[in-house]
């Protein structure tokens, strides 16, 4: 049977990628997705967005929402300083394994743990059964509908503290309407746009970043 385009990926990060280093593996997937195939990653423009706001939250516990190959997993989980984690969800069980193994490649199997299946049903056990507590950082870029949704379960499960910084992928496209109308018009969150590009592409997209409750954080030091 033919092979997959993600398989495709992950046999140009094993052939070309220089094991245990991060950066290889974010500049190997870039060139294949841009020279040759498409894919949904988020990309070296929008991922620089993505490193900036990581190191801003300088997170103890982060969640992704979407693994895809494990690309933005890669970004996020090599600013990660030691003893901290990455928890990452993803639905497709191809996605799933071709991002574990590109993950290992990348040298990072340590620090992040790939959840296989649906957010709605994952996000409900992350306390009792991956012992979170709360969530420092969220990167929100799996099914757009699923944004708003699962920001308010991880709201009702507890899992967002004050100073929980939020980033989702995708704003403008392919859009994630229902989101902004929710998170712009909630008091409880700080809303950011950072303006950019679809990924490998000339299309406009943007990130939006969220903080829940900034100020009473703020006052804290
Ligand atoms: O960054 C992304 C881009 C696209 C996408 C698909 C088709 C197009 F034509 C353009 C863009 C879909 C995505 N789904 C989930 C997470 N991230 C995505
Ligand atoms: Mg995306």
């Amino acid at each position: 049977m033919d092979q997959s385009k993600e398989q495709r990926i992950l046999n140009s990060v094993s052939y070309n990628a220089v094991k245990g280093d991060p950066e290889s593996v974010i500049n190997c997937i870039d060139k294949y997705c841009s020279q040759y195939e498409w894919a949904m990653n988020v990309g070296d423009e929008k991922g620089t967005i993505l490193d900036k706001v990581v190191e801003e939250a300088d997170p103890s516990v982060a969640l992704e929402l979407g693994t895809y190959c494990g690309y933005s997993a890669i970004r996020i989980a090599r600013l990660l300083k030691p003893n901290t984690r990455l928890l990452t969800i993803e639905f497709n069980p191809e996605f799933a394994s071709i991002a574990k193994e590109i993950i290992e490649i990348a040298g990072l199997s340590e620090k992040v743990t790939i959840l296989e299946g649906h957010s709605e049903d994952i996000i409900p056990q992350l306390k009792k059964k991956y012992e979170v507590e709360t969530l420092d950082f969220v990167f929100l870029d799996h099914w757009k509908e699923r944004y708003a949704p699962d920001t308010i379960l991880l709201e009702e499960c507890g899992l967002l503290r004050k100073g929980s910084i939020l980033l989702a992928d995708n704003i403008i496209y392919p859009g994630a309407p229902e989101f902004i109308k929710y998170i712009r018009s909630n008091k409880r969150f700080e809303c950011t746009s950072y303006p950019s590009h679809l990924e490998y592409m000339k299309v406009e997209d943007a990130m939006e970043k969220a903080v829940k409750d900034p100020g009473a954080a703020a006052m804290l030091f």
